[in-house]
């Protein structure tokens, strides 16, 4: 289970706000943050992985806090186990498919869930090439695999499909599906298209203002 308690004044383009969000999450769930641009979302995201401090809360997966204000205790991004996905490709220019994939492993790990996450992104044939050549597409997948190489308890996904094509980001949505079934691991998406949301979430948050106005099934959601 990951309980997120997180408070965090912020500035929003008609003044200061308070994001205020307090979720329990399964093990497991995927779970989407749906809402409006400058609702918060990222910013949940980002004080999960560690690059946002909140003024107050807890944030605790599993048996281990990562945060609590009350003890100030701040566990750094690095000493989390998460995986992350952006829009903005992240990929390092000078490195081939593979060597970008070998990157994210720690010294001396078994290579074969390089090979392993190759076949499932259906790039084996590419992996020698560097990202310049790549489709965007292709590069979100290898973001992709590069972000669960190491089995992370959590995977972040902030809009990593919104600059694609409608093709492919079809195509993209099964693969995140494939990976949540095969993995398993808790997932949450930014996402701001709720078709996205509906095809690939259990569960739905919409963020309004710094607070959840909806928390539920994605197909019980109607936009009013
Ligand atoms: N470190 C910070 N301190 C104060 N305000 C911040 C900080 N980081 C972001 N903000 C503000 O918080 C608000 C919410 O930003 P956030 O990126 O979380 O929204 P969002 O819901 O993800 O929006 P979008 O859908 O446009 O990406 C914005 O107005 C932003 O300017």
């Amino acid at each position: 289970m990951i309980h997120l308690q997180l408070k965090k004044n912020l500035s929003g383009a008609d003044g200061p706000f308070t994001l205020e969000v307090d979720l329990a999450i399964a093990k497991g769930e995927f779970m989407a943050l749906y809402g409006p641009s400058g609702a918060g979302k990222t910013s949940v995201l980002r004080m999960l992985a560690g690059f946002m401090r909140p003024d107050a809360g807890l944030i605790r997966v599993g048996n281990e806090t990562w945060f609590q204000s009350s003890k100030g205790l701040y566990l750094p991004p690095q000493k989390r186990s998460i995986g992350m996905v952006f829009q903005a490709y992240s990929l390092f220019p000078n490195m081939s498919v593979y060597e970008n994939l070998a990157f994210a492993l720690p010294k001396g790990a078994s290579t074969d869930s390089i090979r392993e996450l190759l076949a499932l992104i259906e790039l084996e044939g590419l992996q020698d090439k560097r990202p310049h050549i790549l489709s965007g597409g292709q590069k979100q997948r290898v973001a992709l695999a590069r972000a669960i190489l190491r089995k992370p308890d959590i995977l972040l996904l902030d809009e990593p499909l919104s600059a694609l094509d409608t093709k492919m980001r079809g195509k993209l949505q099964d693969m995140l599906r494939t990976v949540h079934a095969r993995y398993g691991m808790s997932t949450l998406l930014v996402s701001h298209d709720l078709l996205e949301v509906q095809r690939l979430a259990s569960r739905m948050c919409l963020l309004e203002g710094g607070s959840i106005a909806y928390d539920g099934a994605p197909g019980d959601f109607h936009l009013g």
